[in-house]
């Protein structure tokens, strides 16, 4: 799914007033609907619901909803700011709609004046300001805001927290509203998927108000999501009349003492992840277990102790990096493969490190290599960024620079193509926040390149099953109890539902 700028919201939104020959408030009374129909899914006509509104279009989304509640038989009421010198056309029109429905409901506070106390049951709705926020808020708005968060009643914002900009992050000071749910028109903004956006924007659900198809399609974007529906487009069902040869050949390397779990987790994921052949390349010692761990996985000593040389077998698709320490002979066994190399790797964990260590080597990936490091092995080979946001344009640059995918690991895990194209995962939970999943996604990412997947829709697709196993995962055990060896599991599973069979 696409992610427009609030400058292309706007611009959406205006398309389809015109196409499809309505007024803006008809667009407006659209998204208030769309609002009262989830409250009702959520809260009966009982709650008590005051709703925040500004005076721009926003607030004109509010005071359609007072209304519309008041019309469900919810005990509903608007406060308005007089932050401005005059309404918005549609926010006046509703202003006078809800005046006629039930005028001792609406309040105006004038600049300087407070809700006084407000009993905790009254379920508190964000219609201050939305897409349409210029600049931080200072002052009596700001203020204003401030006091609402420090209520502890349940807030719900309309659209977007009051405050917070779509296109960019706010600093960390800055008055934005902390809200439990943003009901979003359509689209994620950009903001939403960033941890410093999180705390304000609490669950996003976006609600569908009939948006434009043409606009959509036709606008240029470079971020988008990626949900059930893109990875099922990507999603390439398996050849009934295929063999073990037809599946791709996969190679592990890495592993060394204490850490030969990484790479049998890896091995594991590959396996689960449909390769025909899995080989693990890693240290002699490591023989014996990771044979009992995965034998159907073949071994292929890469050294003695660490791993001293990376040999791929004949057509191959390597991931290299879980588990592998960073010993200098195997720094050296990297760079003598990464030199010879020309097709479709995975580098992960140590791998990245040696990388960051030894700079030159970026210049050296063969193109459209995976990377995936998390923010801080992102941080040692590109550098800090001051937000997260920006740490994902600095990995567009790299991205773009080197010709290579950068997997950026987090949350809504950030897929960032040679293009600079950007899509954030929507599945995932912070049950995997667990010594070991990111070594079940090399194993998956690998397994994908192996069976043809191009290394664009491997990464994609592959980050979408990993978290979508970890939701599974989480789903039958709770996030605590997640452990990273019980994501393979559940990869059958999240396979199954791309073809819609779960
Ligand atoms: N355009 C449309 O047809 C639709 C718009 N919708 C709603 O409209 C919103 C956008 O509305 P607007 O563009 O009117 O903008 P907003 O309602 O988000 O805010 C604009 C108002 O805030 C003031 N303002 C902006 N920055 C400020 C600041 N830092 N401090 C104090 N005041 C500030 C402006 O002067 C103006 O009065 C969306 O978020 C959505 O909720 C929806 O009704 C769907 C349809
Ligand atoms: N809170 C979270 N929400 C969603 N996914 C998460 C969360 N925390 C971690 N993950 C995922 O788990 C994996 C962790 O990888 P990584 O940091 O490399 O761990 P390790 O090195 O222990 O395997 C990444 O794919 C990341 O996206
Ligand atoms: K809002």
């Amino acid at each position: 799914m696409k992610i427009f700028t609030a400058r292309q919201i706007r611009e959406c939104d205006a398309f389809t007033i015109q196409e499809e020959g309505i007024t803006s408030a008809d667009l407006m009374e659209r998204a208030a609907n769309a609002c009262a129909s989830w409250l009702q899914q959520h809260y009966s006509n009982h709650t008590p619901v005051l709703v925040v509104c500004g005076m721009g279009n926003n607030g004109g989304d509010g005071l359609a909803l007072t209304r519309i509640l008041l019309q469900q038989g919810y005990p509903a009421r608007a406060v308005v700011l007089r932050h401005a010198a005059q309404f918005s056309p549609d926010a006046a029109h509703n202003l006078t709609l809800l005046h006629q429905l039930m005028p001792e409901n609406i309040r105006i506070l004038e600049p300087g004046q407070y809700l006084s106390t407000l009993s905790e049951d009254i379920l508190v709705i964000d219609a201050l300001f939305g897409t349409g926020l210029n600049r931080p808020l200072e002052d009596w708005p700001a203020s204003f805001v401030q006091e609402l968060n420090a209520l502890s009643n349940t807030v719900i914002a309309i659209d977007t927290p009051s405050g917070l900009p779509a296109d960019s992050l706010p600093e960390p000071e800055a008055a934005v509203i902390r809200a439990q749910y943003t009901l979003s028109f359509q689209f994620y903004k950009r903001s939403f998927l960033h941890p410093e956006a999180a705390v304000h924007t609490g669950a996003v659900h976006l609600l569908d108000i009939g948006l434009s198809t043409q606009y959509i399609t036709a606008t240029h974007t470079q971020y988008y999501t990626t949900g059930a529906a893109t990875a099922a487009a990507l999603y390439k069902p398996r050849n009934p009349f295929g063999h073990k040869g037809s599946f791709g050949k996969v190679q592990l390397v890495g592993g060394s003492y204490g850490k030969m779990g990484a790479i049998a987790l890896s091995t594991r994921a590959a396996l689960r992840s449909g390769a025909g052949l899995v080989f693990t390349a890693a240290p002699e010692t490591g023989n014996t277990i990771l044979q009992v761990l995965n034998p159907e996985a073949m071994f292929i000593a890469a050294g003695k102790e660490v791993v001293e040389k990376i040999k791929a077998e004949d057509k191959a698709v390597l991931g290299i990096g879980p588990g592998m320490g960073q010993a200098p002979e195997t720094g050296a066994a990297l760079l003598r493969y990464i030199r010879s190399a020309n097709g479709s790797l995975v580098l992960d964990a140590d791998a990245l490190n040696l990388v960051a260590a030894e700079k030159d080597m970026l210049h050296l990936l063969p193109a459209h290599t995976i990377i995936t490091p998390h923010p801080r092995e992102f941080e040692r080979l590109f550098g800090k960024a001051p937000d997260s946001m920006l740490q994902v344009e600095l990995a567009r640059a790299n991205a773009m620079k080197y010709n290579i995918c950068i997997v950026l690991k987090g949350h809504h895990t950030a897929v960032v193509l040679p293009t600079g194209a950007c899509w954030y995962n929507t599945t995932g939970n912070a049950g995997m926040a667990t010594g070991g999943s990111g070594d079940v996604l090399t194993g998956i990412l690998t397994a994908l390149l192996a069976q043809g997947y191009t290394p664009a829709d491997a990464a994609r697709l592959g980050v979408y099953l990993h978290g979508l196993a970890g939701d599974l995962a989480a789903a039958a055990s709770g996030q605590e109890a997640l452990i990273a060896g019980d994501l393979p599991d559940w990869l059958g599973a999240a396979f199954r539902s791309l073809s819609g069979d779960l």
